[in-house]
């Protein structure tokens, strides 16, 4: 039986509302506007980083709301500890998303722990994973859901392109779980051919809510085109 949070996005869209550490969209006010705006835009779910961020976003919104604590950009550094996770439920969090690789956590503790604390609090959990060893190690630790997050960026898998859609079919075919596929999904044809291949929700960032990326995108090409004229 699925638990209701998780079953409102279902084969819908998830956006992830994040600003990163120096950047002018960093604060809690702004990510709130912007999960706003998705939501308005049809989004099932929001997907959000940082305490003071989930704060500001959960009385805002009335979807199913995704949280983590990052520490850092390198190792186990999606919500590492149980204490991280924890405080993503008290700011609001339904789902907690937490490093779902089977590397070694910096509170000592195994990936169980954090899921039996959030299952005690009342959340679930989204193990981000970085391939199929990750997924199955999450599974057994009890998550409920896992995402295909960290394709790509624990050194298991190939950077793709786009999202890999080859982990997420593999994922899709041999877990009981939802797979939510995420990372890399550059435009709505990626996003459906996430879904095609099984996913039970497609979580999208940087595409839809990151202006500098999306803005490169636009300039570098104009710059390609440029230097061929
Ligand atoms: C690897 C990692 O740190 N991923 C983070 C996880 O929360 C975010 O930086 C990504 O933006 C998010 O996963 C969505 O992915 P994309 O922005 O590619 O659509």
């Amino acid at each position: 039986m699925i638990d209701s949070r998780l079953a409102s996005i279902e084969g819908r869209l998830v956006v992830s509302c994040q600003a990163y550490p120096g950047e002018p969209m960093r604060s809690p006010a702004i990510m709130a506007a912007v999960a706003q705006s998705v939501v308005a835009g049809g989004a099932a779910g929001v997907r959000a980083q940082g305490l003071e961020d989930l704060e500001a976003i959960r009385p805002l919104v009335d979807v199913c709301l995704i949280g983590l604590v990052k520490r850092g950009a390198d190792g186990v550094f999606i919500t590492p500890t149980v204490e991280d996770a924890l405080d993503c439920v008290a700011a609001g969090a339904d789902i907690v998303a937490v490093d779902g690789t089977r590397r070694d956590r910096p509170d000592g503790q195994p990936l169980s722990a954090t899921v039996a604390a959030v299952h005690a609090a009342g959340g679930l959990v989204m193990a981000d994973c970085g391939s199929l060893d990750d997924a199955l190690y999450s599974v057994a630790a009890g998550a409920d859901c896992v995402g295909t997050t960290l394709a790509g960026y624990t050194g298991e898998r190939p950077v793709t392109l786009g999202p890999d859609l080859d982990l997420l079919t593999e994922l899709v075919a041999q877990l009981a779980v939802p797979v939510l596929a995420e990372g890399r999904i550059r435009n709505p044809a990626e996003a459906q051919s996430c879904l095609i291949a099984g996913a039970y929700a497609v979580v999208v960032g940087t595409a839809i809510t990151h202006p500098t990326r999306i803005t490169q995108t636009f300039t570098q090409q104009l710059t390609t085109t440029d230097q061929t004229v």
